[in-house]
C-alpha cells in the first residue's frame, strides 16, 4: 500500500466548506484503487489563526509542509478581520515562495453543460501559465511622507531566470497541445520589464520552431478571450496578469467557482501546492451553497501530479457526468447544494 501525505489547509471561507468535502471524493478514489491512501495533515492556518497566533501560520509550518508529498488549499483570506495583504502574504505567498512553486498552471475549458457567458463558446480550451515568484508581486518598495506628500512606490521584479523558465515551460506545454504560444505583454506602457519578457519571449521561440507565437498586450488579449477564446492554446503571463487573466477564464468557463489551478515545483525538491482560481467567497459563506467543482478538479490536477493519473481521469469523468445530469450549485445554473454534488459525484465514481 503506498501511504501518501498530504497537507491540508482549508483556510478561510468557503475554503473550511469545500476542502473537507473534497476529501471526501478523494477517498473514495483511493478506495477504489485499493493500492494507495492518503493521510491527511490538516492546518488551521487562517484569519482566525492569526487573531489568535500573530501569524498565518505556525513558524515550523513551512517546514511540516515540506515532509509532505503535497499541498492541497481552499483559499485565503477574510478581510473583515484580517488585511487581505497581510493574509495572503502570510500564508499563500508565502508557501509558494518558500516552496518554489515557481509556475501556476491554470487550464480553462468550455465545459458542456454550464452556459458560458460567451456567445459562442466553441469548445475553448487554453492553459494559463502564470509566472508564480516575481513580477507584479514583490515586496520591494515601501510608503514614505503622509498627507498631499505621501509616496506609495512598489517595484516589479523581472530576473532571466524566472522569467525564462516560465516561457520555456509554456513553449513545452504546448508542444504536447496545439502548438500556440501566446505572450501577454504590456511593452507598450510599461517600458523596462516588458520589452525584457518580449525579448526573451522571442530568443526562446527560435528554440522551438514548431511552436506557432504571438504577443498580445494585455488590455487587447483580455478582449480577446472573450471574442475568440477558442483561438487560445497556452497563455503564458507575469504573475499579475496571469492572476487578472484567470479570474476571466473562469468567468468564460461560466463561473469562478469551477477553475482549478495548480503551483508546481518543478524540480520536486518541495512538494506542489493544489488551490483553485477562487477565494474564499466572503458573501457566500456558511450558506453551504459554494461549488465544489473548482476544489475537486484541483484536487484531480493534484491527483495527476501524484502519479494517480488513472484516478484524475476518472475524477474528471465524473465531475463533467454530474454536471451533464444538472447536478450543479446555483453559481452554474442549478439548485444543488455542495454535499449534493460531493454525494452525486461519490456516486457516480462508484458506478463505473
Ligand atoms: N487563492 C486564494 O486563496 C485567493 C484567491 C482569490 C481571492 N482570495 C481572497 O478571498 C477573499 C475574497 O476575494 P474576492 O471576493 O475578490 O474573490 P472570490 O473568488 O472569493 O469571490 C468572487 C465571487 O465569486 C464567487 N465564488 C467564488 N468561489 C465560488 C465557489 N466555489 N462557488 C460559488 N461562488 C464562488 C463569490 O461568491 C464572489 O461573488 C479575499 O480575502 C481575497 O484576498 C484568495
Ligand atoms: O493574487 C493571488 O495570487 C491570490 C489569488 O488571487 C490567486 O489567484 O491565487
Ligand atoms: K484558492
Ligand atoms: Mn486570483
Amino acid at each position: 500500500m503506498d501511504q501518501l501525505d498530504i497537507s491540508v489547509i482549508p483556510g478561510d471561507g468557503i475554503g473550511k466548506e469545500i476542502v473537507p468535502a473534497t476529501l471526501q471524493v478523494l477517498d473514495t478514489l483511493a478506495d477504489l484503487h485499493g493500492g494507495v491512501k492518503f493521510r491527511y495533515q490538516t492546518h488551521p492556518w487562517s484569519c482566525e489563526y492569526y487573531l489568535e497566533h500573530g501569524r498565518m501560520m505556525s513558524e515550523d509550518g513551512i517546514e511540516q509542509l515540506k515532509q509532505t508529498n503535497a499541498i492541497f488549499l481552499g483559499a485565503v483570506g477574510n478581510p473583515q478581520i484580517v488585511p487581505d495583504h497581510i493574509s495572503l502574504w502570510g500564508l499563500l505567498i508565502k508557501i509558494r515562495r518558500e516552496c518554489e512553486q515557481v509556475i501556476n498552471i491554470r487550464p480553462a475549458k468550455f465545459i458542456e453543460g454550464i452556459k458560458s457567458p460567451l456567445a459562442e463558446p466553441n469548445h475553448f480550451d487554453f492553459i494559463v501559465v502564470r509566472e508564480n515568484s516575481e513580477g507584479e508581486y514583490s515586496e520591494s518598495g515601501g510608503r514614505i511622507h503622509s498627507g498631499k506628500d505621501e509616496i506609495a512606490v512598489q517595484n516589479a521584479i523581472f530576473t532571466r531566470k524566472a522569467t525564462e523558465r516560465t516561457i520555456r515551460y509554456a513553449f513545452k506545454l504546448a508542444q504536447t497541445r496545439k502548438g500556440r504560444v501566446t505572450s501577454a505583454t504590456k511593452s507598450n506602457g510599461i517600458v523596462h520589464s516588458m520589452p525584457f519578457w518580449d525579448g526573451v519571449f522571442n530568443e526562446l521561440s527560435a528554440e522551438f520552431p514548431g511552436i506557432e507565437t504571438e504577443s498580445n498586450h494585455i488590455d487587447a488579449l483580455c478582449a480577446f478571450l472573450v471574442s475568440k477564446a477558442h483561438h487560445f492554446d497556452v497563455i503564458v503571463a507575469s504573475n499579475l496578469f496571469g492572476d487578472i487573466l484567470t479570474d476571466l477564464g473562469a468567468a468564460i468557463m461560466g463561473s469562478i467557482g469551477i477553475a482549478p489551478a495548480a503551483n508546481i515545483n518543478l524540480t520536486g525538491q518541495y512538494p506542489s501546492m493544489f488551490e483553485p482560481v477562487h477565494g474564499s467567497a466572503p458573501d457566500i459563506v456558511g450558506r453551504g451553497i459554494a461549488n465544489p467543482i473548482g476544489q475537486l478538479w484541483t484536487g484531480k490536477m493534484m491527483l495527476d501530479h501524484l502519479g494517480l493519473n488513472e484516478l484524475g481521469t476518472l475524477l474528471l469523468r465524473a465531475i463533467e457526468d454530474s454536471i451533464a445530469e444538472g447536478v450543479k450549485t446555483r453559481d452554474i445554473g442549478g439548485s444543488s447544494n455542495t454535499q449534493e454534488v460531493i454525494t452525486h459525484i461519490n456516486s457516480k465514481i462508484l458506478s463505473y
